[in-house]
Formats: C-alpha cells, structure tokens, sequence
C-alpha cells in the first residue's frame, strides 16, 4: 500500500496510528502505515468515517455482519467512500476470471466468444460463460503453519481472530464475486482445529439459488487454512462447469505470477476440446496499485472532479461495495455458526 501511494500523485500519506505513540512514531518514520486487528476494524472505521474521512477498511471489513450494517450505514449516510479492501478484486486477472464465469464476452476470435456462440440465450445467469453453466465453485487460500505463531492476532477470539475471518474471508468474497451473485445458505462448516476460541483451518459448503440466487445447481466451496502443512502458500480457484473446467492459482496475488487455465470439453457441433492457459496482467501493477487508484479516481469524483456520469458510477459501485461487504460478512458468521463456533464480536462495545 505504501509503495503505490508514493506512486499515485492523488495520494499522500500522511498519518499512522497505534496504541504507543513512540512506536507508532518510529513506525511512521520506516514505513507511513498501520493495520489494526479484525476487532478493531468497525470502531475506528466508525471514527474516522464520523471525521469526515474517506475509508479503505483492511479485509474482513467488520467483526461480524451487524458491525458491517451499522458502518456502512454511517458511510451511506456521510456521502463518504467506504470500501472493504479485497485488493485482489481489482487486479485485471480477476476481473477476466470473473468475466469468464459470467456471461460471456462476444470478442471476436477468442475462444470465450467461440464458446459463447453455441452457448443458448436464456438470460444473464443461465447462460453461463466459458465453461457453461457453473456446477461448482471452489475458492482455496492455504496458509503454511510456519507464517503464524500461536500468540498471533489471528488466534484471538477478543480481537476477532480466526482462519475463516483470514485466510477464509478471500474464500467467502470470491464465491460471491467471480459468478457475479451470492451464495444464499451454508449447507455444512467444519473447524478443522481449534486454538483459543479461533479456527485453525475452516471447511464449508454453500448453496445458491432461491430469490435472486439465480443458479440453483451451483455448489460452493471454501477451504482456508493457518496450519497448512505445505511450505508455500496455496491460493487456487477451481470451477467446474456444464462445458468445462476453469484453474486459477495465486488469486490472492495475481501480480507475482498466475495462470488462468480453461479446459473445454467436445461438444456436439464438433468442436474438438481444447484447453487454453493465460496470464493477465494489466500494466504490471500490484493488487494494492489497483485497488489505491480506484479509491482515489472515486473520491475525486465524489469531489466532483471529474463529472456527473463518473458522480453516479461511483455511487453505484459505493451501494453495490456495502452491500458486498455486508453480504461477505454474513457468509463467514453464518459459516462459524454452522460450525458451532461463536460468531467473532467488535473487541469493544462501540456502538
Ligand atoms: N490486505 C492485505 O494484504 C493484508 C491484510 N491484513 C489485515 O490487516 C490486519 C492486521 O494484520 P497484521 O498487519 O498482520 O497484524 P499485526 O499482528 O502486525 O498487528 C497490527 C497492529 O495491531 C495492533 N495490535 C495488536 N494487538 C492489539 C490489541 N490487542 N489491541 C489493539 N491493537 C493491537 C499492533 O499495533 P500497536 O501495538 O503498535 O498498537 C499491531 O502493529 C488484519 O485485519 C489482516 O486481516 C494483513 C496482512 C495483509
Ligand atoms: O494477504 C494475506 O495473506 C495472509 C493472511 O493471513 C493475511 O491476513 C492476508 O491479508
């Protein structure tokens, strides 16, 4: 985050924040930056909202989805940006992987457009895209046990800790943005361990469907791990679906490598199956250049810089933001009840 802000000349940074002023000091004059604990993200989101402060809120955005409701609304009602800051999501490979899920693009030469072309009209979600109709969508984000010490803030229940609320909140944000709408039950959740209250490792299943859920058959899946045997971190979308089969490793940070694999089965107008591997890069930037530059063109916007068209767009996107971060975080409190687990609280009663 640091680096990009040094990049983007809309962006200065200009404070950082802790609990001993004489760290905080030292710590400013390294590096200009500071994340808090899950805990603690809904109260000083809150505060600096009430300032008059533009907010880009470190992931999951609250303790649990109350929190998220009641943040946002001051957001919504303050005029004011208000983002959950999934970096990923505004990195160009996710946003290809997302459009190749969906309704397929009709780019001439392609193959999603060949795809496309003997895919049936029968409306945006049925329709499908590269790969068909979505049968199921697994989202992985596996982190080695080494990266973590037992002490760590992500195995403090009273800080909002837990692998569902860290490395499982990617999961739970990708099932909802790369097929474009929501799950709408959690049909099974299992901690894997439990260390002080938190989960070491969660594993659950989702459905979609009923209103407005759009493709019933769909299965979700969500592996996330903080004891992951393996020495590198895993980060893997698979999707599966009526015409094939989507790979894409490393979606949590796409900008150090990637590969985006479609695997397309024979169909009956005699395609013959194909597979196709792609990277997507964009300029070269990280997750964290994207995801800065779009928070700064919206708040230059909402300053009416640049327009009445780009004042709407960002208005839009500013409901559809909160209702995703409300959303995601309903999914990981419905996911730790059906676990048995306690839904995470705000460290303090804020509000
Ligand atoms: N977007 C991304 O790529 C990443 C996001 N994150 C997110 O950032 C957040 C922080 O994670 P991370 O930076 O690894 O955390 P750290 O363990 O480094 O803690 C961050 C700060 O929290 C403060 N803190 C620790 N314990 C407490 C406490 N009991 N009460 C109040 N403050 C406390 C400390 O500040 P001090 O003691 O100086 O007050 C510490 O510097 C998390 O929400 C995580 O999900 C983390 C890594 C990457
Ligand atoms: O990007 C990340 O990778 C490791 C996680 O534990 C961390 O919190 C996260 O944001």
């Amino acid at each position: 985050m640091i680096w990009p802000a040094r990049r983007l000349a809309d962006v200065q940074v200009v404070g950082v924040a802790a609990r001993d002023p004489v760290r905080a000091e030292a710590y400013a004059r390294r590096h200009g930056y500071v994340a808090l604990p899950n805990g603690l993200h809904g109260e000083w989101a809150a505060a600096a909202l009430r300032a008059g402060k533009h907010v880009l809120c470190e992931k999951p955005f609250t303790a649990n989805a109350q929190e998220a409701r009641h943040v946002m609304g001051i957001a919504r009602s303050s005029g004011l940006v208000c983002r959950e800051a999934f970096h990923n999501s505004e990195h160009p490979a996710n946003k290809r992987v997302a459009e190749l899920l969906q309704a397929s693009r009709r780019t001439k030469g392609t193959v999603v457009a060949r795809i496309a072309e003997r895919t049936p009209q029968q409306g945006p979600l049925a329709r499908g895209g590269a790969i068909g109709e979505l049968l199921s969508l697994t989202a992985r984000v596996l982190i080695p046990s080494w990266a973590f010490k037992e002490g760590d803030i992500r195995f403090n229940e009273g800080l909002a800790g837990g692998t569902m609320m860290d490395a499982g909140c990617y999961c739970a944000d990708a099932l909802s943005f790369f097929p474009g709408f929501p799950p709408t039950a959690v049909t099974s959740a299992a901690a894997k361990g439990v260390l002080h209250g938190c989960d070491t490792g969660m594993e659950a299943r989702v459905a979609y469907g009923g209103k407005g859920g759009g493709a019933g058959q769909l299965v979700g899946r969500i592996e996330a791990d903080l004891r992951h045997g393996g020495l590198l971190p895993v980060t893997l979308i698979t999707a599966e679906g009526t015409r094939g089969r989507l790979t894409y490793d490393n979606f949590v940070v796409p900008f150090f490598g990637h590969q985006i694999t479609l695997a397309l089965a024979p169909d009956r107008g005699g395609q013959p199956p194909e597979t196709r591997r792609m990277s997507v890069y964009g300029s070269g930037e990280s997750n964290y250049y994207y995801q800065l530059r779009r928070f700064t063109d919206d708040v230059v916007a909402l300053r009416g810089g640049t327009g009445a068209r780009a004042l709407a767009e960002v208005e839009a996107s500013l409901q559809k933001d909160a209702a995703d971060a409300i959303a995601n975080m309903e999914l990981v409190e419905a996911i730790y009840t059906a676990a048995g687990l306690r839904p995470r609280q705000p460290t303090h009663a804020w509000f």
